[in-house]
């Protein structure tokens, strides 16, 4: 030992030294570590990952049901995954989520479904802050109509002008293409970073057998309508009122097969699907392809492919909530499944107004109409008849006679369901509840949920 004090001075400067550099080595290795786990967060599609957040904007459940497939894709893939309905979001839940997949439908023209209403208003007038954001939107829509993609384009504008960065370019599918979502699901192949399962199709359909075909309106001046009775062959789904059938039509040669949607007017305890069909009549006098089909070339007995999709845009409420119905024509489909879903007595109220042509001849489902009136499963029907000489006036006419009384049941709670045409209908049914209720109103129905339609 050394009584030497330099010698302790130094012995104790190289400990220290020798400690000093154990800890910065430490030091180094941990930085580094957080580091790598910082990158794995980015790109590795491994537990503790950040989850890709897709959302859904959809009117009639197509958009809704990709954005499930989307997802289970990726999550098969090893990436996590979070599904929300954009209407539930906002632009700080955006930012959040850093990538971002959005399927987004176009409705009316060129507009964003429903429960996007609020979403629209409150955050796509001006650009938001969405830098470092990183997205792609899958867009929805029919070259039939003029907007095609409307909201799904005017959804990406504006994440681009809100600083967010696209992974890749707008997938737009016009008509439900199976080929622009082999296309989106093949894009997402580099964001799970491993290979996207290919076996990526719509649901199966289920066979059906068409078990009856009535028509509800003899001699009327309008075009000839059919209540259509489908009972199914082994599988039965389930479904909800409000929710919507998918026909597939026989194969032409060569074309890809098409398919054509309705409400679905029964519901799983009537133990049949049943649809109203209102045969098309083109120009020169032949019928629409799949109207005329399912109207008289298809036999009682025959078999169908058919399957269910979950409208959630349409549902409807608890039962113990009023609810007006409000349709013309076929829209009678959409609305029978709410009635149904009544139980006889002891719920909220509910209120058909429906217009059609001639009261001789137009009058449909009239017998089992009157029977849900006696039974209390509809608590009031007011009709109106277009061709009635001296009447003239068309189901939004019932919104405006009646507006004090709709005041009232809006007061109490009531939701409000419309269901038949876009053209005919729905804009002047729309307009005459603005009048009625005050265009605020309407609106804050609209976003709140309590004022849905389904129409095409
Ligand atoms: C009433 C109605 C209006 C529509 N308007 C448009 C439109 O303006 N532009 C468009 O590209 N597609 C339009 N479509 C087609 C839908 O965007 C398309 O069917 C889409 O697949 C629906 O997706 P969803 O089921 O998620 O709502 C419309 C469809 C309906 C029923």
């Amino acid at each position: 030992m050394t009584s030497d004090p330099v010698r302790w001075l130094w012995a104790g400067a190289a400990v220290a030294l020798w400690l000093l550099s154990i800890a910065a080595v430490a030091f180094v290795r941990a930085r580094a570590r957080r580091r790598a786990a910082a990158r794995a967060q980015g790109f590795v599609g491994e537990t503790g990952v950040e989850a890709v957040l897709v959302a859904f904007a959809s009117q009639t459940g197509l958009g809704e049901q990709l954005a499930w497939m989307t997802a289970d894709a990726l999550s098969r893939a090893g990436t996590p995954v979070r599904v929300a309905a954009l209407g539930d979001l906002d632009p700080a839940a955006l930012k959040t989520a850093g990538r971002v997949l959005i399927v987004a439908a176009t409705t009316g023209e060129g507009d964003a479904p429903d429960s996007l209403s609020r979403f629209v208003r409150r955050h796509m007038a001006a650009p938001a802050d969405l830098a470092g954001l990183r997205y792609a939107v899958l867009a929805l829509g029919d070259r039939s109509y003029a907007q095609f993609c409307g909201f799904g384009r005017a959804l990406d504008a504006w994440l681009r002008r809100s600083g967010a960065e696209p992974l890749f370019d707008r997938v737009e599918v016009d008509d439900g293409d199976a080929g622009a979502v082999r296309h989106w699901q093949h894009q997402l192949a580099p964001l799970a970073g491993a290979p996207v399962a290919a076996d990526w199709a719509p649901a199966a359909f289920d066979r059906w057998r068409l078990a009856g075909r009535t028509r509800l309106n003899p001699g009327s001046p309008g075009g000839g309508a059919w209540l259509l009775a489908f009972e199914p062959v082994g599988h039965v789904p389930d479904w909800q009122a409000g929710d919507i059938a998918e026909i597939g039509l026989p194969p032409l040669d060569g074309a890809a097969r098409a398919s054509r949607e309705y409400s679905v007017a029964s519901l799983p305890a009537d133990g049949r699907v049943e649809l109203i069909v209102r045969r098309v009549v083109r120009d020169d006098g032949s019928p629409g392809l799949a109207s005329g089909w399912l109207t008289d070339g298809l036999a009682v007995g025959d078999e169908v492919d058919m399957r269910l999709r979950t409208n959630r845009s349409f549902h409807g409420p608890e039962t113990e909530t009023p609810i007006v119905l409000i349709g013309a024509g076929t829209g009678l489909a959409g609305l029978r499944g709410h009635l149904r879903a009544r139980p006889e007595g002891g719920h909220g109220g509910a209120w058909l107004m429906w217009g059609e042509r001639s009261r001789a001849h137009d009058a449909w489902l009239d017998a089992e109409l009157q029977a849900a009136l006696s039974s209390g499963r509809l608590t009031r029907l007011d009709r109106v008849f277009s061709r009635e000489p001296g009447d003239g006036r068309y189901v939004q006419a019932l919104i405006e006679e009646h507006a004090g009384e709709l005041r009232g049941w809006i007061d109490r709670g009531a939701s409000v369901l419309v269901c038949g045409s876009l053209e005919g209908m729905s804009t002047g049914v729309h307009a005459a509840l603005e009048a009625a209720l005050g265009a605020d109103r309407v609106l804050e129905l609209l976003e709140t949920g309590r004022y849905r339609r389904d129409v095409y």
